[in-house]
């Protein structure tokens, strides 16, 4: 059994995926996205559970900065969680006046706070257990959380399935140290983040050497590099596993023509979504065709 951090405190969507992803493991919060990485990359834990993107309100960014940076460290799972919360509260607050939460939560119920609680202002907690931690101790008025909290911390329910978006959904990683990969299933999603040069069509350029191998985009996210305004790395998340050849083919030109590329992981889609394969683009066509380059360099065929 292993340790491995997640973004907590306990009750957050991320431990809910962390359940799942590492169930047999212990698991342990910590208060930041950063403070989970930092735990893995200094060896205090295993692994860690952290959130990625959201359907609604787009990439988790301290996890993309987390990883663009530091030692490296690889995505060897990723789980799905459907995203609708509970509006929590005190049972000595009358009238709603600050409502707190993550960022990313609050900004999935915009709407219903404005037609359900419109009085209210809204405030930033570090998770949306954070928040309800907060509203606990009496510095909120209400919490926008997981379901689940309530369980941890005794507030009242003043609403349940809360969300703008009905079919909202967010994406988590278990995220360890680089060392053996997870194998290749048919369903696998890859991601890198690269610095493309900064010249004109170098980012087409770099889309072009994955759209060439009929390799399928999944995710596109263009983060700021800091201290270099105006210049940006790209997070790509493409469909297939660095083992297959199309995969390892374009992850080569990727490296040749960038100034800097990092592999952030191969494996298995919680989805379950096969990789889309083009014409000409199978593994099998692949190895058929440096077979017969092979072939040519050794003059046995022309
Ligand atoms: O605060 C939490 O409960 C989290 O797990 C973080 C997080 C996120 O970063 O998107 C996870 C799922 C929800 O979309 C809202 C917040």
């Amino acid at each position: 059994m292993s340790r491995i951090a997640y973004f907590g405190p306990q009750g957050t969507f991320t431990e809910q995926a962390a359940r799942r992803l590492a169930a047999d493991d212990e698991l342990f919060p910590v208060e930041t996205i950063s403070a989970a990485l930092t735990a893995v990359r200094k060896g205090e834990a295993a692994g860690a559970c952290v959130p990625v993107e959201n359907s609604v309100e787009g990439a988790v960014t301290a996890t993309l900065d987390g990883l663009a940076e530091d030692a490296p460290l690889v995505a060897v799972a990723e789980e799905l969680l459907a995203v609708h919360f509970s509006v929590l509260t005190r049972d000595d607050v009358d009238t709603v006046r600050t409502v707190a939460s993550h960022p990313h939560a609050l900004a999935q119920v915009r709407q219903w706070l404005a037609a359900n609680l419109p009085q209210a202002r809204t405030v930033v907690a570090s998770s949306t257990a954070a928040a309800a931690v907060a509203v606990q101790r009496g510095e909120y008025d209400a919490a926008v959380a997981a379901p689940v909290a309530v369980e941890h911390y005794p507030l009242r329910v003043l609403a349940t399935g809360v969300a703008d978006v009905p079919d909202a959904r967010t994406r988590f990683l278990l995220l360890r140290p680089p060392g053996t990969l997870p194998g290749p299933t048919g369903h696998d999603r890859t991601s890198i983040v690269a610095a493309a040069a900064n010249r004109t069509g170098a980012l087409a350029e770099l889309l072009t050497e994955l759209a060439f191998r009929g390799i399928n985009l999944t995710r596109l996210d263009a983060r700021p590099i800091k201290g270099n305004f105006g210049l940006y790395r790209f997070f790509i998340d493409f469909e297939g596993h660095v083992i297959e050849p199309r995969i390892g083919d374009a992850l080569a030109a990727l490296r040749r023509r960038c100034n800097n590329v990092r592999f952030l992981g191969s494996h298995p889609r919680a989805d379950g979504v096969a990789a889309t394969i083009e014409q000409g683009a199978a593994n099998q066509d692949f190895v058929n065709a440096a077979d017969w380059v092979a072939a040519v360099r050794r003059g046995e065929l022309a």
